[in-house]
């Protein structure tokens, strides 16, 4: 299965909201889902770092960078962290880093853009707040659904067995 997203929104069009972000793909997995744990920083990826440290089966990290294109929030010794801990995914609305090594991996991952210099660690950021991707609020807990043709949150857990 290579596009899950138009088939979700045909069977699921009220139980979807589209996160309206210019989001680019960067990880080898271009297509997942899991259950979204949130983090909030601003050109200090400490808080990134810390979460993708931890077990993250069934799950996807989204992180609320401010849209800021400046700093990259994410490079590739974390996201190597991420895989061995079991992340399916990370959607960042801010920059990565190493995307050539990102391509590599087996892990999802979106972002704005790519930008070389990281952030200073300050330890600044904050972990499961709700937070405004494009317009829409996102909590913790919801379900994230990624492929090529978009990103989209639902309140729901949807049950797309029967497509393919
Ligand atoms: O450490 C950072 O801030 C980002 C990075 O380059 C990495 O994850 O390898």
């Amino acid at each position: 299965m290579l596009d899950l997203l138009p088939d979700l929104f045909d069977h699921y069009p009220s139980k979807l909201q589209l996160l309206p972000l210019e989001f680019k793909p960067y990880g080898g997995k271009r297509l997942f889902w899991g259950e979204i744990v949130i983090v909030k920083c601003f050109e200090d990826n400490s808080k990134v770092k810390e979460i993708l440290a931890q077990d993250g089966q069934g799950k996807v990290l989204v992180v609320d960078g401010g849209g800021s294109l400046r700093r990259a929030l994410l490079g590739d010794l974390i996201a190597q962290s991420a895989l061995d801990n079991g992340w399916q995914g990370i959607v960042i609305n801010g920059c990565v880093r190493d995307v050539a090594r990102l391509n590599t991996f087996s892990l999802g991952v979106y972002a704005l853009g790519a930008m070389p210099i990281k952030t200073e660690k300050l330890g600044q950021g904050q972990i499961n707040v709700a937070v405004d991707m494009g317009g829409v609020m996102v909590t913790p807990g919801m379900m994230l659904y990624a492929d090529e043709n978009g990103i989209a949150v639902s309140d729901e857990m949807l049950n797309f067995a029967f497509l393919n």
